[in-house]
């Protein structure tokens, strides 16, 4: 048998490029220690006590569940021990200073697919790593208002029947399954390529009435199947779980997406920018696949707030191309989703067709 890659090899050689990298493998290291802590508390699931239950408020109104809060607080603890002088959490209101002086800044969604917690599907911790910058001590969130192409290192751990790290180091994606008898996490699968092209989408279809038409339209040439102006016929998947969604386009290809809706709170979308949107954008894109709002890649957006919202699509390049697209050409387009045998031309009414 092929010898293993470990983690630990694996940030050992990543950490010979530059100093700055040295830091950074340190912090992955924090953060996969992290994950090890919260994969053994989701293992006992019930008998670690009520996760679920609503003990807050987050910042953009949404409920803070036990397991919400537990998890920001083991993340921030091995943040202190790593090389980072900022740390912005969704659990949190304001970016905390850890140390002024030090080289990285991480943003992270503690807990994500929180709906999940009591239902034994998937939920994850994604992080985002990025320069500090030398102006922490005054202005703490700056360094999180970069676009996301300045990331040093993007990633998610994923805590399901196997707990595994999804990481990119800005050389590539590769998944690293946590032996739970070891602890070590090890390399599964050689470096991640998502398939081009894919006829899996995850979308909450609840929402069809409240989407922009490009969405609308796109979905429901999808749901016509080969009948319909694609030809063939696609799947649906949606977890209520990005990272577990992801990590199923991860490893077979598919379309995630999240897109802006007419709700009250939802029109940007529903997905931060900070610390979901950019890290799950460079995963994907270091694997070859994309990610757009639906006119930009999300890794070009400047954020101008910590919590912001935005609008999400990612996945196989030919789809997230097809929706941008879409929305480039509007209903005057001559891209295949607008032609006249298309549903396109008749927004208002093809919700009733759907029915
Ligand atoms: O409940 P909805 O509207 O379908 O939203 C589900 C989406 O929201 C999220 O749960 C947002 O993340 P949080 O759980 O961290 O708030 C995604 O993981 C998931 O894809
Ligand atoms: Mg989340
Ligand atoms: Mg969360």
């Amino acid at each position: 048998m092929a010898e293993q890659l470990r983690l630990d090899s694996y940030l050992d050689f990543a950490a010979g490029r530059s100093p700055q990298m040295v830091a950074v493998s340190q912090t992955v290291h924090a953060i996969a220690a992290a994950g090890r802590q919260i994969s053994r508390i989701l293992a006992r699931g019930p008998l670690a006590g009520n996760l679920g239950t609503i003990v807050g408020e987050s910042i953009d109104g949404d409920g803070q569940k036990a397991l919400d809060a537990m998890t920001h607080t083991i993340v921030r603890e091995a943040l202190s021990r790593a090389p980072v002088s900022v740390f912005a959490s969704e659990e949190a209101d304001e970016p905390e200073v850890l140390d002024a002086h030090a080289p990285l800044a991480v943003a992270i969604d503690p807990l994500d697919g929180s709906s999940n917690i009591d239902t034994l599907a998937p939920v994850g911790t994604i992080f985002s790593i990025l320069p500090g910058g030398s102006r922490v001590a005054d202005d703490p969130k700056a360094p999180f208002l970069q676009p996301g192409r300045t990331q040093l290192a993007a990633g998610f751990l994923i805590y399901g029947p196997q707990t595994a790290l999804v990481l990119t180091l800005g050389a590539g994606t590769r998944i690293f399954t946590l032996d739970p008898d070891s602890g070590a996490f090890i390399a599964t699968r050689g470096e991640i390529q998502v398939p081009r092209t894919t006829r899996e989408y995850a979308i909450n279809g609840s929402n069809l009435r409240h989407w922009d038409p490009e969405i609308r339209t796109y979905i429901m040439e999808l749901k016509k199947g080969h009948n319909g102006p694609r030809g063939e016929d696609f799947n649906t998947r949606w977890l209520a779980s990005m990272v577990g969604d992801a990590f199923r386009i991860m490893v077979r290809g598919g379309i995630y997406l999240y897109p802006a809706d007419q709700r009250k709170g939802y029109r940007a979308g529903r997905l931060r920018l900070v610390y979901e949107a950019n890290p799950i954008a460079m995963i994907m894109e270091q694997a070859g696949a994309a990610a757009t709002d639906g006119r930009d890649a999300i890794l070009d957006l400047v954020p101008t707030e910590i919590h912001q919202r935005c609008p999400l699509v990612f996945g196989s390049a030919d789809e997230v191309l097809r929706v941008a697209d879409a929305y480039s050409h509007g209903e005057a387009s001559n891209s295949p989703l607008f032609k006249t045998r298309s549903l396109y031309r008749k927004t208002t009414s093809t919700i009733d067709e759907l029915a």
